[in-house]
């Protein structure tokens, strides 16, 4: 049994094959557009003769050629799809399956809804897997009483609600009391089974109220403040209902409640202290792994962010098929479920599914080192975080000056080179507790390596370079030989909410934008860094991923330079009747036919395909550019790093504008009047061009002109229609639609002048 394979790896042929066609054609189309461009650069008359400028020609080749190679970047990325399927009928017996320590993140009780947070984190402690070797630590980063009460109150439901789902497992299919009380198929079973459902789902109604009342009340009043706070930790268990203070179980860490074993679940708010830098989420995983360290050292961490429930109780067991497996175990650092969300809605107008990156890159990248590392929905091998090699060899004072002081920690390292749940050394609670309070404190990482690149042999938890630490994270172990493995099976196993606002996405995105270019534009770039440590292939990958928010100038470029030229009357694509312009035309037609065909073999349709583009323009104009200009200023020291975390309660108008498949754009203006003033400019160009063409009748000429401005304007419908038609709350404000009018008017002039050049 131990030497079968536990997963099995296909192929989808006809992705690979569509995929690598395309490969092809785009490389012989920015050929050939190339070709065309600096050969017609040089010989004006090539073009419309006399009226090539050499300004706009040059920006658009300059941008028309970036698009391009990151497509092409893009589609070398995936050039071997595989998709795996784990065997669980093949892992060892419960009693040889290692320790998985569950980390779920919280930073703010206002808004990160605590009943959410505390659903996630029931779903966890309510897996399928051996409980005495399941150990959810969550990490408030806020310190605050809400998240601690909201706690015991989870532990005291989930003392009801594990029995009720290990004895209806074959009905309770997803684990999470929210999910499950929501689905239709929560009414199915025996009469004993709905008489017991009703008095489950009585006390999880008590148990919401229960939080939401403390957190309205005077006692849920916070004393200290989200960025100023000291540690506390709360190892929760019978006792710590009567006992109100810390309390440290010893000896097994489950509990036995009702016949039914309880994982063990810690409370932590690591200190912080305005005058130490926390390192945001980056800094939360870090302290956690070393509190965790003296509790459990599982030698397996399951990250969460909050919002993230487990839809399907087997994941951890998948994972394990891949993490045990003996041929690729060596060198795995991490198993990534991709991240799917319960309130898409029927139009998915923002793109919440992020079927290109779930259903193609990352299966791309799988039959590369492996996908890239995200934050929530990962596996992650605890050794690959904290070193590769047999700390036993290692200087004492070598490891200290790396993971700082602690002694306690510093043996729980050399404990998990043996690859097995180890438990570790049980002092009397007190000196347990001082220990993991000195582990969790603001100071302690200071003079360490915490958070920096450390030597070849040691790896010191999670980056801090940047504030998208996951993909940061997991490219640096990608460059030092570990590898990751995908896995999406059908049912989801874990669901989270995306944001159902144009508002929340756009400002999410200027995060993931900044931290990325953060370290495009880093050392470690991975064009430069990369190709020297990783397959080619892989820092296409990468590049393609961390230099992604660039195209924004391009994409500007032509959504602006083009347009101005049809309302002036000069032409920047060959005559339509001429050769040169079939380079043009197949290479627009295949790179939307291309997206096309895999948004529809990918299960998606028509109108998936039309959104992903639609959105992929909005956010490239608006948080791309936002987020290049806050790396710029970053990383000329005008700003520092920031991490705003993403609103997670949503209001009723939003969630009804987004059902019904209509932009909410009562958004900041900062993201509005750019939108708005690129809108109303392609209209102002395209009716000013057609009136000129009808005058002068060189429509051959700006044939080209007219295909983008049409394709521009479909994209932009919801905008126009949010201008003129809507009359709802979520419309375009006149006040933007006046700003952005006299924007579009200064473009106009503008552009006339530079295009006389
Ligand atoms: O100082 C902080 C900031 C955030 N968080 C937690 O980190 C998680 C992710 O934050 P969120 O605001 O939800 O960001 P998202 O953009 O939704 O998160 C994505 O992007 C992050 C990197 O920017 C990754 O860490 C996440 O895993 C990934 O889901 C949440 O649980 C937060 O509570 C902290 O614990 N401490
Ligand atoms: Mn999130």
């Amino acid at each position: 049994m131990d030497s079968l394979p536990l997963f099995s790896t296909h192929v989808p042929k006809t992705l690979v094959i569509i995929n690598r066609l395309y490969t092809l054609i785009c490389s012989i189309g920015i050929l050939s557009l190339m070709y065309f461009r600096v050969s017609s650069l040089f010989i004006t008359d090539q073009l419309t003769n006399d009226k090539t400028r050499l300004i706009p020609s040059l920006l658009i080749f300059a941008s028309e050629f970036f698009l391009l190679l990151i497509w092409l970047a893009i589609r070398l990325s995936r050039w071997r799809m595989v998709s795996r399927t784990p065997i669980t009928e093949r892992l060892p017996k419960d009693e040889k399956l290692p320790g998985i320590d569950v980390f779920i993140f919280t930073a703010d009780p206002n808004i990160e809804p605590t009943v959410d947070v505390m659903t996630t984190v029931i779903s966890a402690m309510a897996m399928d897997y051996p409980p005495e070797k399941l150990h959810v630590y969550v990490s408030d980063d806020a310190g605050s009483s809400k998240t601690q009460h909201g706690m015991r109150e989870a532990w005291l439901f989930a003392r009801s609600w594990l029995p009720f789902c290990k004895k209806y497992k074959e009905i309770v299919k997803t684990r999470s009391p929210e999910l499950f009380f929501s689905a239709s198929e929560s009414g199915f079973g025996d009469d004993e089974f709905i008489e017991e459902m009703k008095k489950i789902k009585g006390k999880y109604e008590e148990f919401k109220e229960r939080v939401n009342a403390y957190n309205v009340s005077d006692k849920g009043a916070s004393t200290t403040t989200p960025l100023d706070h000291p540690t506390a930790i709360e190892v929760l268990n019978i006792i710590s209902r009567q006992k109100k203070d810390v309390t440290v179980v010893i000896g097994d860490n489950s509990t036995v409640v009702d016949q039914v074993k309880m994982p063990l679940l810690v409370y932590v708010a690591r200190e912080k202290r305005p005058s130490q830098p926390h390192h945001f989420k980056a800094g939360a995983i870090n302290a956690l792994l070393r509190v965790s360290a003296l509790k459990s050292n599982s030698p397996y961490v399951l990250l969460l962010d909050c919002d993230m429930q487990c839809n399907d109780p087997s994941s951890a067991r998948q994972a394990m098929c891949f993490h045990l497996d003996p041929k690729i175990s060596p060198t795995l650092a991490f198993v990534i479920f991709p991240q799917k969300f319960r309130n898409i809605g029927p139009y998915d107008i923002y793109d919440g599914s992020m079927r290109s990156t779930w259903e193609l890159s990352f299966p791309g990248l799988d039959g590369l080192q492996g996908p890239f590392m995200s934050g929530t929905c990962c596996y992650i091998k605890r050794k690959a975080l904290l070193g590769n090699s047999k700390h036993q060899e290692i200087d004492l004072s070598e490891l200290k000056n790396h993971f700082g002081a602690s002694n306690k920690f510093i043996n729980s390292l050399r404990d998990h080179d043996h690859d097995h749940s180890s438990t570790p050394d049980e002092d009397s609670s007190n000196v347990l507790q001082e220990e993991m309070q000195l582990l969790a404190s603001s100071t302690y990482e200071r003079n360490t390596k915490w958070g920096e690149e450390a030597s070849s042999q040691l790896q010191v938890g999670f980056y801090y370079a940047s504030v998208v630490e996951d993909c940061f994270t997991g490219y640096m172990l990608h460059c030092k030989g570990w590898t990751s493995v995908y896995c999406n099976p059908s049912t989801p196993q874990f669901l989270g909410r995306c944001p159902p606002s144009l508002n929340i996405l756009l400002i999410q995105l200027i995060r993931w934008t900044c931290g990325l270019l953060d370290f495009g534009f880093s050392r470690f770039c991975p064009l430069v860094y990369g190709p020297r440590r990783m397959s080619i292939l892989m820092a296409c990958g990468y590049a393609c991923t961390t230099l992604f928010p660039l195209p924004t100038l391009s994409i500007w470029c032509l959504a602006a330079v083009p347009q101005l030229c049809l309302f002036n009357g000069i032409s920047l694509y060959p005559k339509v009747s001429s050769y040169s312009f079939i380079i043009f035309a197949s290479l627009f037609l295949s790179w939307l036919l291309g997206d096309l065909i895999e948004a529809l073999l990918s299960g998606g349709s028509i109108q998936t395909w039309i959104n992903e583009e639609r959105i992929a323009l909005f956010r490239a104009v608006t948080s791309y550019l936002y987020g290049f200009l806050e790396a710029v200023m970053k990383k000329i020291g005008m700003r520092k790093a920031n991490f705003v975390i993403t609103d997670k309660g949503f209001d009723m108008e939003q969630i009804k504008l987004y059902q019904m498949g209509l932009f909410d754009f009562r958004a900041s203006n900062m993201f509005l009047v750019p939108l708005v003033t690129l809108t109303i400019l392609n209209i102002i160009s395209f009716l000013g061009g057609l009136t000129r063409v009808i005058v002068a009748g060189n429509w051959e000429d700006m044939f080209g002109h007219f295909c983008l401005s049409v394709f521009i304007l479909v994209m932009s419908y919801p905008i126009i229609e949010g201008i003129f038609v809507r009359k709802d709350k979520g419309r375009i404000p006149i006040f933007v639609v006046l700003v952005s009018s006299w924007y579009s008017v200064v473009f106009l002039v503008f552009g006339r002048v530079i295009l006389m050049y």
